[in-house]
Order: C-alpha cells, then structure tokens, then sequence
C-alpha cells in the first residue's frame, strides 16, 4: 500500500512537471510572437519610408504592411517579403538599364563631335580616349554625371574655338526668346542656397541684351546645377533603397530560418509529449495491472527513468529553441539599427527638401503651395472654433514700371524688400506668401471687422515708407490691398476670390489703398 502511495505521488508530481513545462513553452511562444510582432511592424514603418519610388513597389509594400499587421499572417507576408525584394532588385535593374540607354545616347553624341572637322587635335586625342571610357558600363549615376560634363566641355571647347576663329554668332529674335524662357524656367525653379549667387548673376545678365555665348554658358550652367541636384536626391534615394533591400533581405531569412526551425521543433515536441504520453500510460497500466509490488516498483522506476531522459531531452529542445532565437532577434536587431539610421538620416534630407519646395527662393517667403496649405489649416481652424480669419491679396503699383525703367534685377530687390517689410509687420500667427509675380496674399487671423482695415493700412504705410532709391532717384513703392473674412457656408478659395476682386476694385479707384469685401 505504502509503495502504491509513493507511485501515486510521483505520477501527480511528474504530471505537475508535465504541466509546467508545457506553461513555460507557451511563455516562450508568447514571448516569441511579440517580439517578432513588434519587430514586423517597425519594418512596417520603415517600409512606409519608401513611399514615391515606385507606384507597384508602394502597392506591395502597403500589402505588405498590412498582411504583418498581425502575427498569424506571418505566413502570408512571407511571399511579400520574397515580392518586396524582387521589386527592389527590379528597381535597382531598371536604373542600371536607364543607365546603360544613357550610355548608348552619349556613345551618340560623340560620335556627332568626331564629326566636327574643326575640333583641334588634341581636343580629337581626348575625344577618342572619352569613347573609349564610355565603353565601360556604368554602375551609378555617379558615372553618368562626370561623362555628361565633359562632354558639354567638349562641346564648349569646339564653341570656344569658333569663336577665336571669328565666327562670332550674331543674336537673332530665336536668341531673345530663348533667353526669356531661360529666365522663366530659373523663376520657376527652386535652388538650393549655396547655387543661387550663381543663379542670381545668371538672371541679371539674362535681364540684359543676352550675348549667345552668354546665353550658352547660362544653360550649361542651369544644367549643371540642376544635374547636381538630381544626383544628389537620386544617390540619396538609392542608398535608402539598398539599405531597406538589405534589412528585409536579412529579416525574410531569419523570418523563414526561424519558421522552418519552429515547425521542425514542433514535430519533434509533438514525438517527446507523445513519448512522455506513452511512458505515463505504461506507468498507469502496471499499477493497474501488477500486484507484486517488487516487480511494480521495478517497472516504475524503469518507466520514471525513460521519462527523466524524455524530459530532460525536451529541456535541451527548449534550451536550444531560445538560443536559436536569441540569435536571430540580435541579428534583427542589428538590422533594423543600421536601417533606422539609414531611414533617419533620408528623412532629414526629405525634409529639407520639402522645405525647399515650400519656400520662394527669391523673397524666402512661403510660396503659393505652402500658402494652400497654411489656407487649409486656417479654415478648418475656423470651421472648429468660429474666430475671424481674414484673407488679404496685395499687388504692388506699377512694378512692371520699375522693371522697364531700372532693370529686372532691381525690380527682383524691390520684391524681396517689400516682402521682408509685408512680414515684419504681421504678427507671427499672422501669415504671408508669396503667391506669384509681383502679389502677395496675407492670412490674418482673430482681428475683427473693426481693426483690420487699420491693420492692413498700417502695412500699405510700411511699404510705401521704404526709402527707394534707384538710380540716385527717390522713389516711393505703394501696394494696393483687397481683403475678405471668411463666412459662413463659404469655401476658403471664396473667400479669396472675394479679396482679389476687393484688389481689383482698389486697383481702379487710383491704387495705394485698402479695400475690404463686406
Ligand atoms: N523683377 C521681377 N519682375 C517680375 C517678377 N515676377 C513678375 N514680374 C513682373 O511684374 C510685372 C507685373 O506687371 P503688371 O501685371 O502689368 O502690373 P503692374 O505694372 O504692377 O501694374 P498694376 O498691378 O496694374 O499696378 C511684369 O512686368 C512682370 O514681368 C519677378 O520675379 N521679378
């Protein structure tokens, strides 16, 4: 009977043993699923980064992001990881093939300068060593852009030569024309600020009668800085791309490592809990069975043996379980560092483009597309809280006046006072861009019917009292004002066709004053 007892007590305690290393297991999948929950959404976020390159390669990162939203898709997004990669190694082909059509037109163009008699010989010796060059396939961009200034260089040096020859070019109207959209497509530019000194002198001399040497510097010029600024956001996107290719590349293998490696143990669980089964039912049917405990007790303590050596093998199982996945997280780890500070740094350079994009490069101010958006906010402030918001356009008198008889490039200083003077005389909730030409549009917020036409006379004062002096002459600058506050029932851009038509009256009624729509 004692003996039975002590059967009895090790079979409940085995059973406890069972039971709890069938709780710590759950624990360790537990553990196991958010780690990688978290992980997956972080590439999640980082994938979102992407977002612009390209239009299928956005769609399947969406996918993507959606399908390891939660953990039991895990399978599902393993064919989008193998997709995503895919489409990112498309990327990176497609570029090299844009690359390699870049090389075939420039192998064009030189042919075309090997047809130029006139080119002196040692320019002829360069050329054909260039051609030789260009028979090697380019792996960046940054192949590309050297070739291509030095063959502008190739074609300024066949020009330069004309020129000494005396075949001077005369300036026809198509010169003239192509000056001024020269100068047009610099206005509609953005540069960034260590280029625009360059550009500056570019305008002032496109403002005058244009030299076609001149005219064909400036271009090359244009070109060059405009080229430079595509590689630089180019190789900018490039790097971020192969970073990205590289994490999820080492986050699909250690994903799929540690799925194979998971379903490999979970048979291999599946044999030890039925081994363990068996060995507790062999021990139940020989003390159901056996009356002679001697031989009982033998046959149990065989049984609790094999049972010891089963447990102990699935504690190694486990033990090995964790160290596989200790691994695989540092190897995320590591992977997702390096990509965060990849993706930190392309944020930066995003947002100092955005910020390029958002201002006017010759006044600084805000420009027409930061203007909508600040519009935007301020409606739907106004729609929340009902306070006054008032929409003011002002258009300076006569400028095109100031351009013809003191030159473009003064009437290009004249704008950039007048628009330092415009914001420093609004408030810093108060908001001013520049929306075009020679107008400007003001937002003004929580000033009421009362005060806002001696506001904005207050700032028709400012600008007339600059003290001008063109040409040794002194001369006065007015702007005229139109202004309308938002209604009720009315759409932002209502209201600011109400105060541009306001402008249009104080235009007609003799300039330099305020009109507000009421
Ligand atoms: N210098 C310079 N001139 C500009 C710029 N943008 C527009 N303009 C000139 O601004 C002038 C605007 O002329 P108009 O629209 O006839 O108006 P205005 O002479 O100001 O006359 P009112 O508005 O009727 O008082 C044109 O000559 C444009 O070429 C710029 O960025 N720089």
């Amino acid at each position: 009977m004692k003996d039975s007892n002590t059967t009895i007590s090790q079979i409940t305690l085995l059973k406890q043993k069972l039971h709890s290393a069938k709780v710590s297991l759950d624990e360790l999948n537990e553990d196991r699923n958010a780690k990688l929950q978290t992980l997956l959404q972080f590439i999640g976020n980082l994938s979102l980064a992407c977002k612009g390159q390209n239009l299928e390669l956005d769609n399947k990162l969406a996918k993507l992001r959606h399908n390891l939203s939660t953990f039991e898709r895990l399978d599902d997004a393993l064919p989008e990881l193998v997709e995503v990669e895919r489409l990112l190694k498309g990327q990176y082909h497609h570029v090299m093939g844009k690359l390699e059509e870049s090389r075939a037109g420039l192998s064009r163009v030189i042919r075309q300068i090997q047809r130029v008699d006139s080119a002196p010989d040692k320019l002829k010796r360069e050329v054909k060593y260039f051609k030789q060059e260009l028979a090697k396939p380019f792996h960046t961009v940054w192949d590309y852009i050297p070739k291509v200034e030095q063959l502008v260089s190739f074609y300024e040096d066949i020009l330069a030569q004309q020129f000494e020859t005396g075949e001077k070019l005369s300036v026809l109207p198509k010169h003239r024309q192509l000056g001024q959209e020269l100068a047009q497509m610099i206005a509609e530019l953005d540069f960034r600020k260590d280029q625009r000194d360059q550009v500056l002198v570019i305008k002032e001399m496109l403002a005058v009668d244009v030299e076609v040497e001149n005219l064909l510097d400036a271009y090359q010029t244009i070109l060059s800085l405009l080229m430079d600024n595509i590689a630089r956001e180019k190789s900018a996107s490039q790097e971020f791309l192969y970073a990205l290719n590289d994490a999820l590349s080492a986050v699909r293998e250690v994903v799929s490592d540690s799925y194979n490696h998971a379903q490999r143990s979970h048979q291999l669980r599946h044999q030890l809990n039925r081994e363990i089964d068996n060995r507790v039912d062999c021990v139940g049917d020989a003390v159901l069975d056996t009356d002679d405990l001697g031989q009982l007790k033998a046959q149990i303590t065989e049984h609790l043996a094999s049972l010891r050596a089963v447990l102990a093998r699935k504690e190694a199982l486990e033990q090995r379980e964790q160290a596989l996945l200790r691994k695989s997280m540092e190897t995320m780890r590591k992977e997702l560092n390096d990509l965060s500070e990849e993706a930190c740094n392309y944020k930066e350079r995003l947002f100092e483009q955005q910020k390029l994009n958002l201002l006017d490069p010759l006044t600084q101010l805000p420009n027409r597309a930061a203007m909508e958006e600040r519009m935007e906010l301020e409606f739907r402030n106004f729609q929340r809280n009902k306070h006054p918001v008032w929409v003011a356009v002002a258009d300076i008198d006569h400028f095109k006046s100031i351009n013809d008889n003191f030159g473009h490039s003064t009437g290009d200083k004249t704008l950039q006072v007048i628009a330092m003077a415009l914001k420093n005389s609004l408030r810093d909730t108060e908001f001013v861009a520049r929306y075009g030409g020679e107008e400007f549009v003001m937002l003004i917020p929580d000033v009421s019917a009362n005060d806002i036409e001696q506001l904005l006379n207050r700032v028709r004062e400012k600008v007339k009292n600059i003290p001008f002096k063109f040409k040794n002459q002194r001369i006065t600058v007015t702007v005229s004002i139109g202004a309308a506050q938002i209604m009720e029932n009315e759409l932002i851009q209502e209201t600011f066709e109400r105060a541009d038509a306001a402008l249009y009256k104080a235009k007609h009624q003799s300039r330099d004053r305020v009109i507000i729509d009421i």
